[in-house]
């Protein structure tokens, strides 16, 4: 799940860029980047694997000049995870192109022959962000002008979304000219738009969430619709455009679930009160399979949970309390590179507290159970912290199909749900009782008035939204990707790091 943005100003944008990357920073740890572009058009480039923290340091922030830029944090769903497939990427024709993606394209192997038999453009990495920008370089070349039109840009667009499947949000800065942002016809992936008046003029951001907008002291204008494109020249004007044939506004359920933060709107959603609704559908559920329960303490399993753990406890009139507590210094596990790095983190990152958990039948709350690496060992914990029963609630259905649109669960037997029945999920997990949300509740929670008019739900259901996905593709990306081929990839990828500029 990446993150990106964009930024037109009329002051320096490094410091913005940056601090909005800083609060993207949960939609991805493994690297980041930020490209700007002067008013002569020259671009600078900063990026490496890392955190925002680590990647920028003043050296580098001093020389990212210009009131135009992107931004880029990086968590791989395709490729390698060396740093010369962090983003954004750059194309020098036509124009000078630079693009950040989140998401994931389904037809990477295709378009990147195609962009050789018709262009002779190599690609060095295994990206398929670099493939995105390429054919967006490749639709723009059309344009016979010096200087693209906003016309111009949109008539690209529209063919990126005839030739690209999969999931995109993007956002392309052209040399001189100006920033673009696209989603793809489904929306999978999200972005927003905000903008602020200045003595200058108006200033712009898009951004994959919210938070960045808000941080930056922008105003929240609204989401990027679906397939439409949104262009803002440098001198601040903007223009939009709807560039897909058949836009339908069906948001990735997991972005509600886990990845984004609380305090983000997405496609008019809060995700903090999508949350609670969570929590609430699952009291219920609680009540009506275990009446009788007998839990003395709502536990939730920090950062995600606990909005839905909170709401969870007072509607079941259960006392909560924090009874893990968070190494703020450890960040997402579910995020990180490898199972060996995931299960060490869970470790180092959660610690509980004795006294909540001594001679009590505690319920603890997850948002999700992907892989089972943090309820294994939390159950445990738990149980060493003397725990009479442990009971265990997951916010989110059961996980059984593989990701293909950003989410970097590929492999459907790495998910501890995989082939297995609730009751065989909970021996696995070593809890006294298991209880996970039902579907239905999980959409109603979370589309309570909104014109979402369905969700990506193919982690839950295997429904995959672009209906490209065959049997063929979930093998290919299995193999691709599963961990150990991903380990052997980064260890034996002689990639000379060559950066694509
Ligand atoms: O079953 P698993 O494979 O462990 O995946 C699910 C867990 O991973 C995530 O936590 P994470 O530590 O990534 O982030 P958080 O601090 O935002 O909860 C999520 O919130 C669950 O706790
Ligand atoms: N999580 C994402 O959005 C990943 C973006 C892109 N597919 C990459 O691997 O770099
Ligand atoms: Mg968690």
């Amino acid at each position: 799940m990446c993150g990106i943005i964009g930024i037109v100003g009329h002051s320096e944008v490094n410091q913005a860029l940056y601090d909005g990357l800083t609060v993207l920073q949960h939609r991805g740890q493994d690297a980041a980047g930020i490209m700007t572009c002067d008013d002569d058009g020259k671009f600078f480039l900063r990026k490496d694997n890392g955190l925002v923290k680590d990647v920028f340091h003043t050296r580098h922030m001093i020389r990212l000049k210009g009131k135009m830029g992107i931004g880029h944090i990086r968590y791989p769903t395709a490729g390698c995870s060396t740093s010369a497939e962090s983003q954004p990427f750059y194309v020098n024709s036509p124009f000078g192109i630079a693009l950040a993606h989140n998401g994931n394209l389904t037809n990477t192997k295709v378009l990147k022959d195609e962009l050789f038999q018709t262009d002779r453009r190599h690609l060095n990495t295994d990206s398929d962000s670099e493939v995105l920008l390429n054919v967006l370089a490749h639709e723009l070349q059309n344009s016979s002008k010096l200087t693209p039109l906003p016309e111009d840009i949109f008539k690209a667009v529209a063919q990126v979304h005839r030739r690209c499947k999969g999931a995109y949000a993007a956002v392309a800065m052209i040399s001189g000219v100006g920033v673009m942002a696209f989603r793809d016809p489904y929306g999978i992936r999200p972005a927003v738009i905000g903008k602020r008046e200045t003595a200058q003029g108006t200033e712009y951001v898009v951004a994959s969430e919210s938070v960045a907008v808000d941080i930056l002291d922008y105003e929240l204008v609204r989401d990027i619709e679906p397939g439409e494109c949104v262009f803002i020249d440098r001198k601040g004007n903007f223009y939009s455009q709807q560039c897909a044939d058949n836009p339908i506004k069906s948001p990735c359920i997991f972005e509600y679930v886990y990845f984004a933060r609380p305090d983000s709107m997405m496609d008019g959603i809060s995700v903090h009160k999508s949350r609670m609704r969570m929590g609430t559908k699952l009291a219920h559920k609680i009540k009506r399979e275990f009446p009788d329960h007998d839990i003395d303490v709502v536990i939730p399993i920090p950062d995600t949970s606990r909005s839905a753990a909170l709401q969870l406890s007072y509607d079941l009139g259960v006392v909560y309390r924090e009874g893990f507590i968070k190494n703020r210094y450890i960040g997402r596990t579910f995020i990180m590179p490898g199972q060996t790095m995931r299960k060490k983190s869970v470790r180092q990152k959660l610690n509980a507290i004795d006294l909540e958990f001594r001679g009590k039948n505690v319920l603890l709350v997850d948002d999700s159970i992907v892989r089972g690496t943090t309820s294994q060992q939390i159950v445990q914990m738990a149980r060493d912290a003397g725990a009479n029963k442990v009971y265990l609630a997951s916010a989110a259905p059961p996980v059984r199909f593989p990701n293909v649109y950003g989410i970097d669960m590929p492999s459907a037997n790495e998910f501890v749900a995989h082939d297995r029945s609730v009751e065989e999920i909970s021996k696995e997990l070593g809890v006294d009782w298991l209880v996970y949300q039902d579907l239905p509740d999980l959409v109603s929670a979370i589309n309570k008035k909104s014109d979402v008019e369905r969700f990506d739900t193919s982690c839950f259901d295997g429904e995959y939204i672009t209906g490209d996905i065959d049997a063929n593709y979930l093998y290919y990306i299995d193999a691709m990707r599963n961990d150990l081929s991903k380990q052997t990839s980064d260890k034996s990828n002689a990639v000379i790091e060559l950066h694509n500029n």
